[in-house]
């Protein structure tokens, strides 16, 4: 695919918008730049793309509130500062989309945790819930819990976990450069832009300074990690400069600006890979025949009115396989129920499920279509 198509094409985008960019200058966060990306990602909110931000900036807010005008070396003093800065980052962003008619969310994850089976599910349903009742979910790093990513100033890493959290199709990192270029153009002024390039592709690494070097914020190795790391689920990276007049609209249109690094595999084939990889399968659910056609021929999700049988016992949001009553496997997905529950609603209409099952429940789907995988 070219370059200027990666964007263009995109349904789902994660924008990441980096701290070297949103900060003014050492005074708090650039109020009048996040009004111009609010009204670009507005604009690509009308043209039917959903949208998250990963958005910096809380702690250079927090130093500007405080009246701090060096940037503290103690990570709790830095997480006092980012818990302060937070409540302007977010006022900001909401009073801004709230011009354009839009609600927005603030979504605070640690990486770390998303790697619990139940701690991601429960994130992937919010922000697909989010996304489906037309909001903006802002999420930045949970300051308060973290330490690592505050000493390196790293969000790129996360922009990358939520790409692949919610299977965007394309991560585009808003940087104070231009894109990659083949060495750091502060430090080399000859240094050579790279338009375009494979994600995942190790040179890069090294353009970027090196695995493991000790660069005092993220710099460009963590974006060209964050790509590998997006292309992981199929996703497409561009890195390019937030200071672009009207970059997000001119990437949306095709125009060819930043670095673009292109995932080889498609989103489609990612999942599946992902999920052979990954996960192991915990038990079974064994669907009526207007549950399979629902799910293979119609693409819709599982409803538990489908659902003649469970087998094995699993946890909410592990992987279980869908099949038919002689046993023949027709899909595979992460269930929202465990095993005991699925039970107790299987052949339930959705309208009975909160009674059957005491109170709220998680979701009337016992599998969502956004969490599995149809069997070719
Ligand atoms: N090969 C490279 N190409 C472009 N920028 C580079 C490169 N290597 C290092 N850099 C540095 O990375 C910086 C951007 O990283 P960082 O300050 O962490 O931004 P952000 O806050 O947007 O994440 C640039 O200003 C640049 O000095
Ligand atoms: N989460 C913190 C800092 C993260 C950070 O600086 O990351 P980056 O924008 O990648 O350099 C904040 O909001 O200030």
């Amino acid at each position: 695919m070219s370059h200027v198509s990666l964007v263009q094409s995109a349904h789902r985008i994660v924008i990441k918008i980096g701290s070297s960019l949103i900060t003014d200058y050492g005074k708090g966060i650039n109020h009048q730049a996040i009004t111009s990306w609010v009204n670009q990602i507005a604009y690509l909110r009308q043209l039917g793309k959903q949208v998250v931000l990963v958005s910096s900036g809380a702690i250079a807010e927090g130093m500007a509130r405080l009246g701090w005008g060096q940037r503290p070396k103690e990570v709790a003093k830095l997480q006092a500062a980012a818990s302060i800065g937070q409540m302007g980052l977010v006022q900001a962003y909401e009073k801004a989309f709230s011009s354009h008619g839009l609600l927005s969310a603030q979504i605070l994850l640690t990486h770390e945790e998303l790697a619990d089976r139940l701690r991601y599910i429960n994130a992937r349903s919010t922000l697909f819930t989010l996304l489906e009742l037309g909001v903006v979910p802002i999420v930045n790093e949970n300051d308060t819990v973290v330490t690592d990513e505050i000493r390196l100033g790293d969000n790129d890493t996360l922009g990358a976990v939520v790409t692949n959290l919610i299977e965007a199709e394309a991560l585009i990192i808003l940087t104070d450069q231009s894109g990659l270029y083949d060495s750091d153009p502060r430090k080399n002024p000859n240094a050579r832009f790279i338009h375009h390039a494979m994600a995942g592709d190790t040179t890069l690494e090294d353009m970027a300074g090196g695995r493991g070097s000790s660069v005092g914020t993220g710099g460009m190795i963590t974006k060209v990690l964050a790509a590998k790391r997006a292309a992981s689920t199929g996703a497409h990276t561009i890195i390019v400069s937030g200071q672009e007049p009207n970059v997000l609209c001119r990437l949306s249109a095709g125009e060819a600006i930043g670095t673009a690094l292109e995932a080889q595999q498609s989103i489609r084939s990612a999942r599946k890979q992902w999920l052979a990889d990954h996960l192991r399968v915990k038990g079974k659910v064994v669907l009526d025949t207007g549950a399979i056609e629902a799910i293979v021929a119609s693409g819709k999700s599982l409803l538990p009115i489908g659902v003649i049988a469970v087998i094995g016992d699993f946890m909410r949001g592990d992987l279980v396989a869908c099949v038919d009553e002689k046993g023949q496997e027709y899909a595979r997905g992460l269930i929202n129920y465990d095993a005991s529950d699925a039970r107790r609603i299987l052949r339930q209409p959705t309208h009975k499920l909160a009674d059957m099952l005491g109170g709220d429940i998680h979701n009337e789907e016992m599998i969502h279509r956004n969490n599995m995988v149809v069997l070719s």
